[in-house]
């Protein structure tokens, strides 16, 4: 079969980025500069892989003239869409760039109520689409209605039709997707840490935590930090990976592209390594763009070799 990555978003949203020189709170601020893009995690990861030239569909529901809006942009951009439509409205996702502190803050709405007929026909498309792919990409927050074992059920029918998992998610719903044994999963530092219920504060407590979630069944682990990089864990190494200096105007998105450089890597067969650089590559290039634009596959090919990786000790 030729390879075709399904990705899954139930929550996704229209990411409106307001860039301001410097936020005020509870102050007036004036926007210098605001920009619409479609966004969600299973979204931005086809979004991409779609530029990296690999067969992608983004299933998932949309709802209302966001909705529309959102499914407009991505048929514009080229992106095979199968969205269910709800009764509710798609969310609207503020990020809030910091120009004089290079930071960005998000508020993201809980998203629009999915009802069980609809949440049924949801299912049944993804089902469906998994008929003709090869990867499984489940990414973000769930809308009220979708239970928080969604994810494991659908890894646990993806695995028993060989296909490979990726998750990236938060909360109940990482927890209980975790439990079906995705072969792949990104937690940032922080839903690592909600995960474990403990602050990590060296690299060795990462990788320890690390450990836990391979011996748990989960083959591929890489865990973002920020601008301070990445760790990328298998059951046999564990390497740190550090960043290019790039000028940041959006992080929205970063974590998204290196799920997407992930798959990209799988399906290109490449070592641990190679995921370790590749990911960092496309993470930190799209944090250098505005709003939530994504890395290119010859920005990420051209700036991959500038970051370093390094291996950890773990015993194993
Ligand atoms: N401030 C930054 N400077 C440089 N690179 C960044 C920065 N923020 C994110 N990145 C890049 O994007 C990757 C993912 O970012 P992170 O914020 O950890 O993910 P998430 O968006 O899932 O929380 C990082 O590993 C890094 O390569
Ligand atoms: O579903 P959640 O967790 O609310 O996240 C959705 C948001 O995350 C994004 O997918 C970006 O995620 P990353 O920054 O982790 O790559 C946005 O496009 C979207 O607004």
């Amino acid at each position: 079969m030729k390879p075709t990555v399904l990705t899954v978003t139930f929550n996704p949203s229209l990411d409106k980025t307001v860039v301001l020189d410097q936020l005020r709170v509870g102050g007036l601020n004036r926007a210098r500069q605001v920009r619409l893009d479609a966004g969600g995690k299973g979204i931005n990861v086809a979004k991409l892989l779609h530029g990296f030239q690999v067969p992608v569909v983004a299933a998932g529901v949309c709802g209302g003239a966001e909705g529309g809006e959102l499914t407009a942009l991505l048929q514009k951009a080229g992106i095979d869409v199968d969205f269910v439509e709800v009764a509710g409205r798609t969310r609207t996702n503020l990020k809030i760039v910091d120009h004089s502190l290079q930071v960005t803050t998000e508020i993201n709405e809980q998203g629009a109520e999915v009802n069980p007929r609809e949440l049924q026909a949801v299912m049944d498309r993804i089902r469906a689409n998994l008929d003709n792919a090869t990867h499984l990409v489940l990414g973000g927050s769930l809308p009220p209605g979708v239970p928080t074992n969604v994810y494991a059920e659908l890894i646990r029918n993806a695995k028993s039709r060989g296909i490979i998992t990726v998750l990236d998610t938060d909360g109940e719903a990482l927890k209980e997707g975790l439990a079906a044994a995705p072969y792949a999963v990104k937690p940032n530092i922080h839903e690592l840490e909600q995960l474990c219920g403990r602050r990590l504060q060296s690299d060795a407590e990462i990788v320890e935590a690390g450990k836990q979630l391979l011996a748990g069944g989960v083959s591929l682990l890489l865990i973002s930090m920020g601008g301070k990089g990445s760790i990328a864990m298998n059951e046999r190494e564990a390497l740190r990976v550090t960043p290019f200096p790039v000028t940041v105007k959006s992080t929205v998105g970063a974590g998204d592209s290196m799920v997407a450089a992930m798959v990209y890597c799988l399906l290109n067969g490449k070592p641990l390594s190679d995921i370790a650089a590749f990911t960092s590559a496309a993470g930190t290039i799209t944090a250098s763009k505005e709003g939530t634009q994504v890395s290119s596959l010859s920005e990420m090919l051209e700036h991959v070799h500038r970051v370093a990786v390094a291996p950890l000790q773990v015993t194993y």
